[in-house]
């Protein structure tokens, strides 16, 4: 009985799992986006003063392995433009 339950609420994680994903590879998409855009338009690909706000967020609600998450995030969504790359969605 509780091996059933297990399996069936493991099922709801992987879904959660898979929607988290692809929320992450969006925010990605758009971070490209803004960092294209700035870039372009001569500024700097990283911003300090709103990845301070964005981390200090996750912070608030997760303390430090929240604050471990967002910058592994921002890692990631630095990554193509870091690469030299056009943002997912851009060809
Ligand atoms: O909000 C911006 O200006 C972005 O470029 C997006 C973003 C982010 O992914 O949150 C990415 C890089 C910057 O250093 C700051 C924030």
């Amino acid at each position: 009985m509780s091996a059933q339950v297990i399996e069936e609420t493991r099922k709801q994680i992987d879904q959660m799992d898979e929607q988290i994903l692809e929320l992450v590879e969006r925010r990605i998409s758009l971070s490209g986006h803004i960092q294209r855009l700035r870039i372009d338009s001569g500024g700097t690909r990283v911003e300090h003063a709103r990845e301070n706000f964005v981390i200090r967020r996750y912070r608030t609600r997760f303390g430090k392995s929240g604050a471990s998450m967002i910058m592994a995030i921002l890692e990631l969504c630095r990554g193509r433009i870091a690469e030299g790359k056009q943002p997912a969605g851009c060809g």
